[in-house]
């Protein structure tokens, strides 16, 4: 399992830490274990250090000490480096160190004119290996200048590769946000512990590969703000059949999903449930999906709502997933009413969350529930606009769990687990070639069997997450899929995770 801090849980060990150290310990750990790693890029990159060409920005705090320090080891191992100081005030023995060792400072970027522009972009373009010290964990709000211009002319000048020092300048630490531009970087180094904003976008998309330099902050360190689950934390959660298992005690999930409209969410939604291993699917629609799931899934037992027939007609299930293509007229809104009130455990996906909008009572329940939203249905529950959310996404994953007291699944290119009292989780598997019509519907079936095979709501969540970007990521190789590719590829998943 990977763990990451907000910058005040990181402040706060630091503070404990260096209390026992003489000064100036934790910079030398931090920029020892930088000048490592970008030796080994560099000799990637340059085929070896002698003689590759180096640019640190530093800016005004200990990021840019860190920076000047590591570049101060390279200088003394052969590499050119030049320095650009983008603050008048710059860690000063950093500054001394990387002076001695060699390095030179480019023209003044604080004099006020551009004369400093061409000289930088020629150094940054010539550069194997670009260092980011401007901005770490202190930084607040979007980058001012001339932060922001050396930002922007790394971002579209760099040729080699491009290194952020603890976290890519602009990116906040503690939530992924990025007001303004900010650095985007093939690799961060990052010092002590994985800072959350690292890990969720778009600060995962800024930070690219992310390397942890141990500092010894660890011991001093409290709860995780957030965590990603690896495949033994999925393994050792999900449920696997036994000599004493019957499709009863495997768990029955309840289904009831499709209109005349949308037949292909209620055939995926009943795929992904029978796929996750549901030792039975109790699928529950209108005429028209009703036939299709006949059609496709045989194993299904099936009722067709009207006429007299109800949701209480399908009997005892452990779970129900309930929402994707049922519709959002009155008619569906009082069926969510019936599936809702029974004391089981319910996934409610896309159009259950559009009726839940309309009538939040639909999510007060005694019974634990996880809602699946993605953006758009996340804006629609919260009133905010969908930017916003998209932007921070923490925040309003862990905004939603609170006011409505549920499990918050927050779909997108970073998906996110969050629970009021558990560390935010946030998903590492997935594709972007997820982003196709359907493949929510199958997350949903395969959350709910997770949740009637007894998994708590966070743990379903967070497991049906990590295996259906598995499943995306085995069906795209690369290629577009389509959602009916994922039930395929599940099998492969399940046996892989074992
Ligand atoms: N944690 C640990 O255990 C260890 C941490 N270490 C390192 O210390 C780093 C934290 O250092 P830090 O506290 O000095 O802050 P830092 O990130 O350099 O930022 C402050 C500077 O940025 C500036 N600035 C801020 N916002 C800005 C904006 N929007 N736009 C423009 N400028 C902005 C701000 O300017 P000012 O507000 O002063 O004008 C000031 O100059 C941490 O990330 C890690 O690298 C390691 O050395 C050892 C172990
Ligand atoms: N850019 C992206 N990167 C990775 N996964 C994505 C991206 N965009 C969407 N997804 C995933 O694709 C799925 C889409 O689900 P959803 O929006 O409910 O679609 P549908 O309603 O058509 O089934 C979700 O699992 C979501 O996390
Ligand atoms: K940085």
């Amino acid at each position: 399992m990977r763990t990451a801090f907000a910058v005040d849980q990181i402040r706060a060990a630091e503070h404990a830490l260096m209390s026992r150290l003489p000064e100036g310990t934790l910079m030398t750990r931090a920029a020892t274990g930088l000048a490592v790693l970008c030796g080994h890029e560099l000799a990637r990159a340059a085929g070896r250090v002698y003689g590759s060409r180096l640019v640190v920005l530093a800016g005004g705090g200990d990021n840019g000490g860190d920076a000047l320090f590591a570049g101060a080891r390279l200088a003394a191992r052969g590499a050119r480096v030049v320095a650009v100081l983008a603050s008048a005030r710059v860690h000063a023995a950093g500054l001394a160190a990387l002076k001695a060792a060699g390095g030179r400072v480019l023209p003044d970027v604080l004099a006020g004119d551009e004369t400093w522009i061409a000289p930088v972009r020629d150094a940054v373009a010539a550069a194997d290996l670009v260092l980011d010290g401007l901005v770490g964990i202190g930084g607040t709000g979007a980058l001012r200048e001339p932060y922001s211009a050396l930002v922007s002319l790394v971002n579209t000048e760099a040729g080699g590769q491009v290194v952020a020092v603890d976290v890519p300048s602009g990116v906040d630490a503690s939530t992924g946000q990025v007001e303004g531009v900010a650095l985007r970087a093939g690799l961060t180094v990052t010092f002590g512990a994985e800072k959350s904003g690292l890990l969720v976008d778009p600060g995962a998309e800024y930070a690219g590969r992310v390397e942890l330099v141990d500092i010894g902050l660890v011991p001093y360190l409290d709860d995780p703000d957030v965590v990603a689950f690896g495949r033994a934390d999925v393994a050792a959660l999900l449920p696997l059949p036994d000599r004493e298992s019957d499709k009863y005690r495997r768990g029955v999930v309840g289904v009831m999903a499709g209109s005349h409209r949308y037949t292909g969410a209620a055939v995926l939604a009943v795929g992904g449930a029978l796929r996750a291993g549901a030792g039975l699917v109790k699928f529950a629609g209108q005429r028209e999906p009703v036939d299709q799931v006949r059609v496709h899934w045989p194993e299904a037992l099936i009722t067709e709502l009207g006429g007299g027939v109800s949701v209480h007609d399908v009997g005892r299930v452990n779970s129900w997933v309930i929402g994707p293509g049922m519709g959002v007229g009155d008619d569906s809104l009082e069926i969510a009413r019936e599936v809702l009130a029974a004391d089981v455990p319910a996934l409610v996906d896309a159009d259950g969350l559009t009726l839940a909008a309309r009538e939040p009572s639909l999510l007060r329940r005694e019974a634990p529930t996880v809602i699946t939203p993605h953006v758009g249905e996340m804006a629609r529950l919260l009133g905010v606009p969908r930017e916003h959310i998209e932007a921070a996404r923490l925040e309003h994953a862990r905004l939603a769990a609170e006011r409505f007291g549920v499990t918050v699944l927050l779909k997108g290119s970073t998906t996110v687990v969050a629970e009021e009292g558990r560390p935010t989780l946030v998903n590492t598997t997935g594709t972007p070639f997820l982003a196709t019509g359907g493949t929510g519907d199958v997350l949903a079936g395969l959350g709910g069997t997770l949740l009637a095979a007894g998994l708590s709501c966070y743990d379903a969540a967070s497991c049906a997450a990590y295996l259906h970007g598995l499943a995306g990521r085995v069906a795209s190789a690369g290629a577009p899929l389509v959602a009916g590719d994922l039930l395929t590829s599940l099998p492969e998943v399940f046996a892989s995770i074992g």
